[in-house]
C-alpha cells in the first residue's frame, strides 16, 4: 500500500491543535439526483444496514434508491432554507460559535472547523486540510450525544480508515458520547424552559429519540440505555415526575423490528386518550434537521391533532443556543486537558470563572421556583 506524500517538513513549527465537529451529513440539494447521491452512501455503510452485502445491494440499488430518492427529496424540499439544509446550517454555526467561545476564554492555536460523515465537506478532506495546515492534534466531536454503532462508530470508522494511508499521525481523541454531561443537559433543560416561558407548559413533555433496530440493543449496543439516562437526567433537572414524560423512538427504517415505543403511534394513543396538549422535543437531535423538522413538527403534528389532541408544540433542538455553545464548551475542554492550548495563567483565570458561574448556578436551581 502506498502512503500519502507528507506535505513538507519545516523544524520548529509550532503545534496546533482542531477539533472537527462531525455530523451525520445531509443532501446538496432538495432534488432526486442529490438524494441518491447521499442515500447510496449512508446506506452503503455497513454499520447502518448489518445486511450481507450482496443481498443489500440488491435491495438498495434495485429498491430503496430509486422509489426513495424522489420521496426523500420532497420532504427535503418542504425545510430547505435559503442557506441551505437545516442540518448543514446549523452544523457550520456551531462550529463557528464553538471556536469563538473557545479563543475568548484563552484557547489559542486551536480551531474548530465542521465535517460531515455522508456528502461534503468530508471527513478525509477536512482531516487532510487540516495536515495541510500543520494540525498535530485532533479532537474527534461527533455531533451524537449517545454512542450507537449506527452513528458514533461509524464516524470512528472514517478516522481510522483515512489514517490508515498516512505516514505521519496526529495525535488523536475521540469523544465517545456525552448523553449524561451536565453541559449537555443543562442545555437540553435550558431549551425547555425557554419554551416553557413563552408557551406555558404541556400535559405530557414526549422526548423522542432516533430509533435503531431493535437487534442492536440485544448484540449489546449501550444507545437505547443511554437515551433513557439522557431522559431520565433532564427530567429530574426539570423537576418532572413518571407520569409528565415519555421516552419514544422515531424515523423506523425498513420492516423490521426497532426500538420500542414508536413515537408516532405513541403520539396519536396520547391524543385518543384525551391528552390535550403535548410538546415533543429531540434531545438526540444537537441540530434541527428533517428528522425533527419534518417528521416531528409536521408529521407527527398532525397525526396527534388528527387523533384529538388540541395543542402540540415541538421544542426546538440544541443547535446554536447559548447554553449548548457554552455546553459544547465544558465538554471539549474536558477532552483537551493536557493538550498546551492555554497558558497557564488563562486556565487559572478560567477555573476561577467557571467556579463562580457554578455556584451562581447551583444557588438558582435551589432557590424555591
Ligand atoms: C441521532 C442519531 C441517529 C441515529 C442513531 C440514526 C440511525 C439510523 N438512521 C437511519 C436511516 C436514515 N436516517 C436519515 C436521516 C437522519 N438520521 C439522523 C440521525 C441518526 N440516524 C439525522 C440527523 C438525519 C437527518 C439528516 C438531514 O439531512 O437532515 C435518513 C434520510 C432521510 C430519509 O430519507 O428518510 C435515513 C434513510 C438508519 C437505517 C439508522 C440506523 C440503523
Ligand atoms: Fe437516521
Ligand atoms: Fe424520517
Amino acid at each position: 500500500m502506498a502512503f500519502r506524500t507528507e506535505p513538507k517538513h519545516t523544524h520548529g513549527s509550532s503545534a496546533s491543535t482542531a477539533i472537527v465537529l462531525v455530523n451525520l451529513g445531509t443532501p446538496d440539494a432538495p432534488n432526486a439526483p442529490a438524494l441518491r447521491r447521499y442515500l447510496g452512501q449512508f446506506l452503503s455503510d455497513p454499520r447502518v444496514v448489518e445486511i450481507p452485502r450482496a443481498v443489500w445491494w440488491f435491495i438498495l440499488n434495485g429498491v430503496i434508491l430509486p422509489f426513495r430518492s424522489s420521496k426523500s427529496a420532497e420532504k427535503y424540499a418542504s425545510i430547505w432554507t435559503e442557506q441551505g439544509s437545516p442540518l448543514r446550517v446549523h452544523t457550520e454555526r456551531q462550529a463557528a460559535a464553538l471556536g469563538a467561545q473557545l479563543a475568548a476564554r484563552g484557547h489559542h492555536q486551536l480551531q474548530v472547523v465542521h465535517a460531515m460523515r455522508y456528502g461534503s465537506p468530508s471527513l478525509p478532506q477536512v482531516l487532510d486540510q487540516l495536515k495541510q495546515q500543520g494540525c498535530t492534534r485532533i479532537l474527534v466531536l461527533p455531533a451524537y450525544p449517545q454512542y450507537s454503532g449506527t452513528t458514533t462508530a461509524s464516524i470512528f470508522d472514517a478516522v481510522f480508515d483515512h489514517y490508515r494511508k498516512v505516514r505521519n499521525i496526529p495525535e488523536l481523541r475521540l469523544i465517545r458520547n456525552y448523553h449524561d454531561q451536565d453541559g449537555y443537559i443543562q442545555a437540553l433543560r435550558q431549551s425547555v424552559l425557554d419554551h416553557w416561558e413563552v408557551n406555558g407548559r404541556p400535559d405530557k413533555l414526549v422526548m423522542s429519540f432516533h430509533g435503531v433496530p431493535k437487534r442492536t440493543l440485544e448484540l449489546g449496543d449501550p444507545y437505547h440505555c443511554e437515551c433513557y439516562k439522557t431522559a431520565r437526567l433532564l427530567a429530574q433537572s426539570l423537576g418532572l415526575n413518571d407520569e409528565q414524560y415519555l421516552v419514544t423512538f422515531q424515523s423506523r427504517f425498513g420492516k423490521a423490528e426497532w426500538l420500542q415505543p414508536y413515537t408516532a403511534p405513541t403520539v396519536q394513543a396520547l391524543g385518543r386518550q384525551g391528552v390535550r396538549r403535548i410538546d415533543v422535543m429531540c434531545p438526540g437531535f444537537t441540530s434541527d434537521c428533517l428528522e425533527t423538522l419534518e417528521e416531528i413538527a409536521m408529521e407527527v403534528k398532525d397525526e396527534f391533532l388528527h387523533a384529538g389532541g388540541k395543542e402540540f408544540h415541538f421544542i426546538p433542538c440544541l443547535n446554536e443556543s447559548p447554553a449548548w455553545i457554552a455546553g459544547m464548551v465544558e465538554i471539549v475542554e474536558q477532552h483537551l486537558a493536557g493538550w498546551p492550548t492555554m497558558s497557564n495563567a488563562a486556565a487559572r483565570e478560567q477555573m476561577a470563572q467557571d467556579a463562580a458561574i457554578s455556584a451562581e448556578r447551583a444557588k438558582a436551581l435551589g432557590a424555591p421556583q
